[in-house]
């Protein structure tokens, strides 16, 4: 961090003005001391390192440039943090996650390695294989990627091409991609950077097709790095975002694996061909549950980034007087930048108390599939994709506001907020798409609508439908318990409405394929609902707890957050209420009175709020955001380093410009 002599004057008053402990609220954010503790050891080593600072930023790299780049700085990195995990403690992939944004600038082409290739050999293989494949995974001597979705399915996997049929004569899967539709299009680090992929193939055995399953398979040499035979591999080009993720294609042509090459923990095949069937064919998909379960935290991450450049600059920034005749004001001043940004820190907090309970329940569903229980499956499964589906968007409608609410700034790339909205909304597609995964949990919930109503026990995420068949409500209050009740009642009452939606189209005479589509925009909003209710509702119990603990300083700040975030989305919502709930007009007109009352109470801990997430420079990598606010100067070096301004007159001026000018004399 900067010295404070040369720290920004608004930044200092506004950060003598902070009534908490600041360091106690990054502990809560990050979800306990120890981690903080952890992050910030690891971050002081990385960013020690001399070779992974940029002496030319990578924006300005070609796109060969900056791949190059990446891999080079993704092995300093992983080398870090192997000699990290063997001297303290391996590192999570969250931590992983968090520094190395910095160093890299985007995504590292190791990213899938570390969060899908390691993570699916440990959920999806037997032992053998595991003790086989574990430690030259994460010793690097094999580097690997998770190869699913194809050019033509990503969504519906039981489509996928990809076969991987059985030869019981020499015991191999002979891997093939039959149409140009079935290469494999978008894992990352695929492209140039990894000799080994876990293939999900449609699996043949004399004649019989049994579904997808999971294949590793090596696909290139580990001296040369060139395909092997059968192989057809490379890199699928520049995207929105994510351009140093290395994404590429991969297309089979009679590859033979081993038989043991299938991940067998679940499905097996034997010797002779038999096909063993396991406790759910489902758990295939398991490696894609931990991931959407780790997109709730990356939403809150992204959202405490965007959130820390906007706010420091909104305190930075002076634009237009309020009264005449005086000075012209902090643009955080303005109530309606109060109301864009400070609902950004309140997210970023309800999502990390998301993730912290859902990533408990999610250990707890793997532990009793240890012991062969899976009745919390469906559950676990339909909150994952609901809570996915809407924190990654919440995560990139917000990033984007807070773009939005420094200007022209926030166009720049140098304030690095472009380049964390192309983070945030790739994180709606990816792990499942946003509609798609919605109507996930809408398919669970239409079941436990028509439980509730056999008045049969429901899982504790839905036992709110319970309570919503009694017809007598209580009258409307407006205190935090009760407007998460009334979120209840909205999703309660549009899960009922998609219900009938659907009975009445098949009592019209469709089927129940086509009733459900003529339904699913019903659906997908009552999917909404739930999530909604869940995130206040989570956010809100967790923060008793934690705030139960916490220094009063710390605890008033945490009580300002999750009422905000409720009241906000109360009024957000405010026509779902009065149709499901029994808010009246009066409520309404005193919740707003509130809604400004906490945006009053927050705004003199604004900046200390961000300072909270604890985010150093080098990771922000901001013009605007930096935690010394030196705004201007920091825009006129970054614009400094454009090698258009490396030379007074660009050899254009000669070439094209001159000739052009004297053309248009004549
Ligand atoms: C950094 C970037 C990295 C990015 C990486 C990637 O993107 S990697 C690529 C990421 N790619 C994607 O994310 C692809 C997205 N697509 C998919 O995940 C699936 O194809 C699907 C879920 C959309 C449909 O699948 P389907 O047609 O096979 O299934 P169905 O609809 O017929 O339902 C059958 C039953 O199965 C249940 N069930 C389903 N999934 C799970 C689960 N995980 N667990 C437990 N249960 C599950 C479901 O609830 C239903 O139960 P019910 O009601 O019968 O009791
Ligand atoms: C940055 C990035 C990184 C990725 N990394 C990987 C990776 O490492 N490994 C990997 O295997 N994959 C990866 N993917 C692929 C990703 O998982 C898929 O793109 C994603 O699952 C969506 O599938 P799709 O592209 O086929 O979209 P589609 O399913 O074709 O979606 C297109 C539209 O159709 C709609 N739609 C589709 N099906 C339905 C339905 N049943 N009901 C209603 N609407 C529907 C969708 O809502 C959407 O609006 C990555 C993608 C991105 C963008």
């Amino acid at each position: 961090m900067a010295s404070a002599l040369k720290v920004n004057k608004d930044l200092v008053r506004e950060r003598q003005k902070c009534t908490f402990d600041v360091k106690e609220l990054t502990y809560i954010w990050e979800g306990g001391r120890e981690f903080t503790e952890e992050r910030q050891r690891y971050e002081n080593i990385v960013y020690s390192v001399k070779e992974l600072q940029d002496e030319v930023p990578e924006l300005y790299l070609s796109h060969k440039e900056r791949y190059e780049s990446s891999i080079r700085k993704a092995c300093i990195l992983q080398r870090l943090q192997n000699e990290y995990g063997k001297k303290h403690k391996v590192l999570n992939t969250r931590t992983i996650r968090l520094v190395g944004y910095g160093a890299i600038r985007d995504i590292s082409p190791f990213l899938l390695h570390n969060g899908m290739f390691i993570q699916t050999i440990e959920g999806q293989g037997t032992p053998e294989q595991q003790a086989e494949w574990m430690p030259k995974a994460q010793a690097m001597q094999i580097i690997g990627t998770y190869a699913q979705t194809e050019l033509g399915h990503g969504t519906f996997l039981r489509g996928l091409e990809t076969t991987a049929t059985y030869d019981v004569k020499t015991e191999e899967f002979i891997l093939n991609s039959p149409t140009l539709t079935s290469h494999k299009w978008w894992p990352g680090g695929l492209g140039t950077t990894v000799n080994h992929c876990i293939v999900a193939a449609q699996l043949y055995i004399n004649g019989k097709k049994h579904g997808i399953h999971l294949f590793m398979v090596q696909i290139r040499d580990l001296e040369t790095h060139m395909p092997l035979p059968g192989i057809n591999v490379g890199e699928i080009g520049p995207k929105l975002g994510f351009q140093t993720a290395n994404n590429g294609f991969l297309g089979f042509k009679n590859v033979r694996i081993p038989r043991k090459n299938m991940l067998m923990k679940n499905n097996q095949v034997l010797n002779d061909g038999t096909y063993v069937k396991g406790m759910n064919e489902k758990l295939t998909y398991g490696t894609m549950v931990l991931v959407r379960v780790s997109i709730v935290s990356d939403a809150a991450n992204v959202i405490a980034r965007a959130a820390t450049i906007a706010v420091r600059y909104a305190a930075v920034r002076h634009q237009s007087q309020l009264k005449a005749n005086e000075p012209e004001v902090q643009i955080l001043d303005y109530l309606t930048q109060q109301h864009k940004l400070f609902i950004a820190i309140a997210t970023s907090h309800a999502f990390s108390t998301t993730y912290g309970w859902l990533y408990k329940a999610y250990l707890q569903v793997v532990e009793d599939l240890g012991k062969g229980k899976q009745d919390h499956l469906p559950e676990l499964h339909a909150l994952s994709c609901c809570l996915k589906a809407t924190c990654s968007r919440d995560s990139a409608a917000i990033v984007e506001q807070c773009r939005l609410a420094c200007g022209g700034h926030g166009y720049m790339a140098s304030s690095s907020l472009p380049i964390v909205y192309g983070l945030a909304t790739a994180s709606v597609t990816y792990e499942g798409e946003h509609t798609v995964l919605l109507l996930q949990t809408a398919r669970y919930l239409m079941k436990a609508w028509q439980m509730a109503l056999q008045g049969k026990v429901l899982a504790p995420s839905v036992s709110y439908l319970v309570d919503s068949l009694k017809s007598n409500k209580q009258s409307w209050q407006n205190t935090p318990e009760f407007i998460v009740k009334g979120f209840q009642h909205v999703a309660a009452g549009k899960i009922k409405d998609a219900f009938h939606a659907i009975q009445k189209h098949v009592k019209a005479g469709k089927d129940y394929e086509d009733a459900w589509n003529l339904a699913s925009v019903q659906l997908i909003k009552a999917s909404e609902a739930h999530s909604r209710a869940i995130l206040c509702d989570v956010f809100w119990r967790g923060t008793i707890i934690k705030s139960s603990t916490a220094s009063p300083g710390v605890a008033a700040v945490l009580d300002h957050l999750v009422q905000l975030y409720i009241v906000y989305w109360a009024l957000e919502t405010v026509g779902d209420l009065l149709l499901y709930s029994n808010i009246t007009k009066e409520d309404i007109a005193v919740l707003k009175v509130k809604y400004e009352e906490l945006l009053a109470l927050i705004r003199p801990n604004a900046v200390g709020l961000v300072d909270a997430f604890d985010i150093r420079d080098e990771v922000l990598n901001s013009t605007l955001g930096s935690y010394d606010g030196r705004v201007y100067e920091r825009l006129m070096e970054e614009a400094m380093k454009s090698p258009l301004n490396q030379e007074p007159v660009n050899q254009s001026f000669h070439k094209y410009l001159k000739p052009f000018m004297k053309r248009a004399k004549l």
